[in-house]
This record gives C-alpha cells, structure tokens and sequence, in this order.
C-alpha cells in the first residue's frame, strides 16, 4: 500500500512499476495537468481579488458564449487558458479538446507532439464561482490514433472504455485532486505549505449503503416516468416500498457530488428530459460523463444513461450531451431496470402524492419526449 503523503508525482510512477510498465510520457503528461490544477486553485482561491504577485497574469479571451450556448465566466476561460499553456508545451500530448472551445486545439508547431489526447472541462460547476461554492476541472486523457498527430474531431471520439486516465480537481475549503489510472481511484490533497498533492485518500471505494440522491427537483415535470418513480420512492422514504428514509442534495457542481458519492454513497442523476434543450441530458460525454464514470466504476460503483453503460457508448460529436445516473451500484442497477420495464412497455406503479393522484404509467409517456 503507498505510504500516506506520497506526493501524487510520486504515486503515479510507484502505481506504474507495480504494474508492470512505467510510461514516463502519461507521467509528464499527469505532472502537467496537477499543475495546471494548481494554478487555478490559486485563482479559483483568489475569488474577486486581483491575480497575486506571484500568479502568471493569464489574459484570456473576454467572457462569451460557449459552443453550448451558455454565458461564459472570466473564471471559466482563465481556467482554459492555464489547462492550454500548462500542457501544450511538454511534448506528450498532439492535441485538446475543452468544453469551452468548439473545435479541437491542435499544439502549436514550435513545440514537440506526442501521443496523448486530453479533454478537458476547466471549470466544473460554473455557476457556483459567484457564490463561492465548490468548483473543479475534470479531466480525461485518450491515446491518439497511431500516426495522428494532428488530430481532427474523430479522433476524439472514442468509448470511454479508451481512456487511459481520468480524473477531477476540486477547488473547496481543500483543494483534491481525485484520480484513477485505470487500476483504482485515489484522491490526493493539495499541501499549501510544500505546495504538492499528497496521498490522503489511498483507494477510495464508494459505500452501496446510500441514503441520499441528488437530482434538479425543479426540472420534474420535464423527467421521464422511470426517474419520477425513483425520486418518488426516495421522497416517500420509510413510509414507501423502500423502507427507508433519504436525503435530498443539489449542489450543482458535478466533481463536488461525485465527491460526496465516493465518500459516502449516493446517486447522481441528470437525466434526459422533454425540454428540447436537454432531450440528450444536459452533461457533456467527453469531458464530464466519460471521466467521471470511469472514476465511479474504479470505485465500485456504476454509471449509466438509463438505457446503456456509459463507457460503452461511441461518441459522435465533440460537445455531444448524454443521460447520467451514477453512483452506488445498487440504485443505479435499480433506476436501469425501471427504464427497461418502461422501455418494455410495462407499466410502472407507484403512488403519487407529489404528481397528483395518477398511479400509473404508460409507455405513452415517452411519446413526449420523441
Ligand atoms: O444548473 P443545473 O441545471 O442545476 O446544472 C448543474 C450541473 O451543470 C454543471 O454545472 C455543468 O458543468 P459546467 O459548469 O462545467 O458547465 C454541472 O457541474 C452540474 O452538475
Ligand atoms: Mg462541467
Ligand atoms: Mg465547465
């Protein structure tokens, strides 16, 4: 077992020669991104203060419109300028993709390519920054196609099942990073006085006991009936078919509810809904469904759309949206036999205070989701 406080450049080349094959390139590569992550924890810390003497000035782009056509923080394009001139230099990597450009970033010729692919969202949680509640970046790393070294969108989209590491930075009270490298999940913890990640959190395992789900309640009207059933008997609690009381939370911040799911159980879920704008869910597969799943399932846990395995599905577009229910095992195992039964045909039955005194559910229902 790594010694507690092994710093996370340390861990990674002990966690490769315990398997068998150290990949110096994925080790710069990883070292980069931790940095990365540290200078926008300095940022993210600094809040509506000026940037410190000692913090590189980072002119990026005026604040628009994203590709998603969300309003962009400065926060969220100082955080993509650091993810791109952190990682673009070291030579692993032949190109990036990010939540907040619309086309892949190919590195600048001046420097050396490598065989690395990285998305990116470089601040998760947006919405948050201005109420100084808990944000992150999540990351992923792809091997490129052989020969590729200037990668168009195809290469990009593989399976999850491709990537060969993944993880978040949270920038809290404590600044994490959480990651697995394809064998485990480990979290380490930002020392601001050596000023290096160390190993606090060494094979983290999410707990099946689960007495909490995090959902948008104020997106109901809209969910399909197999996720209302699920919400329903959560808020019926011991006096429903579950026979035991849940806790609701919303934090709106996907890498702080993963978090809280890797340390104390629970389901995440964003799942489709009838609002044209999120018939394909609301989260991004690259480089927010796609890492995060492959935490959660090294962790014991699993993630899905409903209807399929996560890391299984190809993707067909940079920035394409997907369902996302995850978390413990067992309720994400539950919510995907209520989808099956519904895609079924059957009929889903449950009392309904909440939604009025209808009790059951027909197929029909999807029609309004097309
Ligand atoms: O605002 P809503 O609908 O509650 O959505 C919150 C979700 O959107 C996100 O903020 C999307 O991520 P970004 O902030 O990177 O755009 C997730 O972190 C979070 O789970
Ligand atoms: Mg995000
Ligand atoms: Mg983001």
């Amino acid at each position: 077992m790594p010694h507690r406080h092994t710093t996370f450049s340390k861990f990674i080349i002990e966690d490769q020669r315990r398997r068998g094959g150290a990949d110096t390139d994925l080790t710069a590569l990883l070292n980069d991104v931790q940095t990365a992550c540290k200078f926008i924890a300095s940022a993210a810390a600094r809040g509506s203060l000026a940037p410190s003497a000692g913090q590189p000035a980072v002119p990026a782009p005026e604040p628009g419109v994203n590709v998603h056509g969300e309003t962009q923080k400065p926060l969220d394009l100082i955080a993509n300028e650091i993810m791109l001139r952190t990682c673009e230099y070291g030579g692993k990597l032949c190109g990036m993709a990010s939540e907040e450009m619309e086309e892949p970033y190919r590195i600048p010729r001046e420097y050396p390519r490598g065989r690395y692919l990285l998305a990116f969202d470089p601040l998760d949680g947006s919405s948050n920054v201005d109420v100084n509640l808990t944000v992150g970046t999540i990351f992923s790393i792809l091997k490129a196609p052989d020969g590729v070294d200037e990668p168009e969108v195809e290469h990009f989209l593989q399976p999850g099942t491709q990537q060969v590491a993944a993880g978040f930075a949270l920038y809290g009270p404590a600044d994490m990073i959480i990651a697995t490298f394809g064998e485990g999940v480990h979290g380490f913890t930002l020392d601001r006085e050596i000023g290096a990640y160390t190993l606090t959190h060494p094979d983290m395992r999410i707990p099946d006991h689960v007495c909490e789900f995090a959902i948008n309640s104020s997106n109901a009207r809209f969910w399909e009936p197999p996720v209302r059933m699920y919400v329903e008997e959560c808020i019926k609690g011991s006096s429903g078919p579950r026979e035991t009381d849940f806790n609701m939370r919303w934090i709106a911040s996907l890498v702080a509810e993963v978090y809280r799911i890797l340390i104390r159980g629970g389901v995440f879920l964003y799942p489709r809904d009838a609002r044209p704008t999120h018939k394909p869910g609301r989260l991004r597969l690259l480089y927010e469904a796609n890492p995060i799943a492959m935490l959660v399932e090294q962790a014991g846990g699993a993630a899905s759309t409903g209807r399929q395995r996560i890391l299984d599905i190809k993707p067909m577009a940079l920035h394409q949206r997907v369902p996302v229910i995850l978390g413990s095992k067992a309720e994400v195992e539950r919510l995907v036999a209520y989808h099956a039964a519904y895609d079924r045909g059957e009929e889903l039955t449950f009392h309904a205070p909440l939604f009025g005194s209808r009790s059951l559910f027909l197929a029909s229902e999807t029609a309004a989701l097309g």
